[in-house]
């Protein structure tokens, strides 16, 4: 196995003086290719915060982030912005779809956006491992929230990202719905060799990743 993603001494710090909340501090983090990875925690103990930084959404205090051997803080916002539309597939708990595209065209709004051409057979296979073949020209609004993920998520594979970054995918979700579509993530992340990292509070959820990451006032617990 080989590492695709590591942080080194990361630190996020906000504010200053007796306001300053030290949401990362020091976390060293490293994760192996095609792996299925679990961020647990309470409530502000700096999972979304980790998780904008492993994206390169936003930048850390002092530390280091390293995907697939580049170091995001040596990019300029631009070619960070390049980086991430390639490398990473983002999946939020709100799904983010546009109201007025149908599925198909959701799901490749990225790919578009950056200039590309869409591999339409490797969205096909992902768009029917998720059951969505058959609502391909739908609107959002027409579809239940488990299947608006499944679009949500076929949007964050649809580019072949190295990386999926997951926060809270299944908060919207009831558990039956929610089971279904973490195994369905966890299927095709291993189907297509995909990297998997999600924030979940639910503790079920969580078992069902390859390794859990606690995380406790800005640090990594054992
Ligand atoms: N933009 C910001 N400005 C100031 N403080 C922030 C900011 N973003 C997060 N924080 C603080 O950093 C800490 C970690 O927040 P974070 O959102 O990462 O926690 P979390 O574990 O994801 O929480 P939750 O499970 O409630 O989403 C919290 O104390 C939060 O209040």
């Amino acid at each position: 196995m080989s590492t695709i993603l590591q942080t080194r001494g990361l630190k996020k710090y906000y504010g200053k003086g007796e306001t300053e909340v030290r949401a990362l501090d020091g976390v060293d983090l490293q994760i192996e290719r095609g792996t299925f990875v679990a961020i647990v925690g309470t409530s502000g103990s700096g999972k979304s915060t980790l998780l904008n930084m492993l994206g390169g959404l936003d930048r850390p205090t002092s530390g280091k982030v390293t995907i697939a051997g580049e170091e995001l803080s040596k990019l300029s916002d631009e070619q960070l912005t390049v980086f991430r539309r390639k490398r990473i597939g983002f999946i939020f708990q709100n799904y983010n779809l546009i109201p007025t595209l149908n599925v198909w065209e959701n799901i490749i709004f990225p790919i578009t956006l950056d200039g590309q051409k869409p591999d339409k057979k490797f969205i096909m296979n992902v768009a029917k491992m998720l059951g969505l073949d058959g609502k391909l020209d739908s609107l959002p609004n027409n579809l239940s929230g488990g299947q608006q993920q499944r679009v949500a998520i076929a949007r964050a594979l649809a580019s072949k990202p190295a990386i999926v970054l997951a926060d809270e995918p299944t908060g919207n979700l009831d558990t039956r719905t929610s089971d279904n579509v973490v195994g369905l993530l966890k299927t095709t992340s291993r189907e297509f060799h995909q990297t998997v990292v999600m924030i979940t509070h639910n503790p079920e959820i969580a078992q069902m990743a390859d390794y859990i990451v606690r995380i406790e006032d800005g640090k990594i617990v054992v």
